[in-house]
């Protein structure tokens, strides 16, 4: 475990209120916090999470938690020593550690006469408004059992198209997904430090107000425990992902995890930046994979950025992938720069006949996203309508591009669909 290098004493501080009113929070563990030096799980560590835990759910407060650990948990039993660089090794040590995991969280939680559930999940599960709807209803209807939802990524079948990467970013989109009051992150480090918490000198930040206070923040890969996968980079992204849809962010060390949920001053607290958004939209910016992209002209540009009005077909000047209305897509300037996410409305072979056409709506102006901060500027608008380019790839094909090739690729219609409908 990577002890840092100076950890301020906790002094008298008030009471986290965010923390205290919480009723429904997801708490998600990483690998390094449940596992021994010498790999496998420790379990004396999962006790001490799950007594914290237990202790929360008897004042009433909801608890989803997020853990991972299957992949360092199935290294010892399969003879491996280290976490496998292979996704198919990695699955195989998921296949065995994740058994093992919820079964030792089974034994554990039982102690108190709770029950677990085990969630298994893809990106690709909750990508799509349909499994959305339906991930959270059975999350919902778990917790009004009276049980314990402990989730992970699925990753046994997880490919790496369908990979949500790590359990930071899924604990995020898992909190928003359960309509949670807050978010708190464990680790084997007590919370985010201006440098490298093994560096003399580097100081742990108490609070985060806005991206503002990141601006000099050195945030580093994973440390030395070797089973953690995205270090605090992760961390950082997934609290901006939970403060923007207005869920605050704890986090500190497993080992204060008591102290994180009874309200003290531990950690680094991360405050809301945003409201939470409609789910569809949350959705939209942070799980769906676009489906193709649509390019707009300046004007258009201009009207998506600042959410002033829908997208209409006449703001269109170029269109790839072969989505169908509902379907994410990207929604592009000029260049080729991503300016907003958007739900169409209508095919991506629609299009070219309603060419020049400022009456049918493409994005309705309620499922965009805007992706750019900064205020843009607004251009007359064109004087005659821009000519409509379709370029159609399968869409298994444009999601797997990167977006140089996603603005600029010429291969040809395919119609090919990756996934079935929803
Ligand atoms: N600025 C920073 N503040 C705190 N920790 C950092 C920072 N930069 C990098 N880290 C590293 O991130 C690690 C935690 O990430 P990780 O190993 O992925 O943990 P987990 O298994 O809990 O997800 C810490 O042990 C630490 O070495
Ligand atoms: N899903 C993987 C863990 C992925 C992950 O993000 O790990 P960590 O950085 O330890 O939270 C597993 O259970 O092994």
């Amino acid at each position: 475990m990577n002890g840092p290098a100076h950890t301020e004493p906790p002094g008298e501080q008030p009471l986290r209120t965010d923390v205290l009113t919480a009723r429904r929070m997801v708490v998600k563990v990483g690998s390094s916090s449940l596992t021994t030096a010498a790999g496998g799980l420790d379990s004396d560590r999962v006790d001490a999470l799950v007594d914290v835990l237990a202790r929360t759910r008897a004042t009433g407060t909801e608890v989803v938690l997020v853990s991972s650990g299957a992949i360092a948990a199935g290294l010892a039993p399969l003879g491996l020593t280290e976490r496998p660089r292979d996704l198919a090794r990695q699955q195989a040590a998921a296949c065995v550690g994740q058994g093992l995991l919820v079964a030792r969280y089974t034994a554990s939680f039982a102690r108190y006469g709770l029950r677990v559930g085990q969630v298994l999940l893809t990106a690709d599960d909750i990508s799509r408004r349909t499994h959305y709807r339906n991930a959270f209803r059975a999350l919902a209807q778990v917790l009004a059992m009276g049980a314990v939802p402990v989730v992970n990524e699925n990753d046994t079948v997880a490919t790496a198209e369908i990979k949500f990467g790590d359990n930071d970013r899924l604990a995020a989109l898992v909190a928003h997904l359960v309509r949670a009051d807050l978010l708190v992150l464990l680790s084997d480090v007590d919370g985010l430090y201006d440098g490298d918490p093994r560096r003399p000198g580097s100081r742990r930040l108490r609070e985060i107000r806005g991206p503002q206070d990141l601006a000099d923040v050195e945030i580093g890969s994973a440390g030395r425990s070797g089973v953690g996968t995205g270090g605090m980079v992760t961390k950082v992204e997934a609290a901006r992902i939970a403060t923007d849809a207005g869920i605050p962010v704890v986090l500190t060390a497993a080992r204060h995890a008591t102290d994180a949920l009874a309200g003290r001053e531990t950690g680094t607290f991360f405050h809301r930046t945003g409201e939470r958004a409609a789910d569809h939209l949350l959705w939209l910016e942070h799980a769906s994979s676009p489906r193709g992209a649509v390019r707009l002209t300046a004007h258009a540009v201009s009207t998506v950025a600042q959410r002033r009005g829908p997208l209409l077909a006449d703001g269109v000047t170029r269109v790839d992938g072969d989505f169908v209305a509902g379907d994410p897509v990207e929604l592009q300037d000029e260049s080729g720069r991503v300016i907003a996410r958007g739900l169409v409305g209508l095919d991506a072979r629609e299009l070219p006949r309603l060419q020049g056409n400022s009456t049918r709506e493409v994005v309705h102006q309620d499922d965009l996203v805007p992706l750019v901060t900064t205020a843009l500027p607004t251009p007359p608008a064109p004087p005659t309508p821009p000519r409509v380019r379709i370029r159609i790839h399968s869409a298994e094909e444009y999601a797997r591009s990167s977006p140089q090739t996603q603005a600029t690729s010429t291969s040809t219609a395919r119609g090919a669909r990756a996934y079935p409908r929803t």
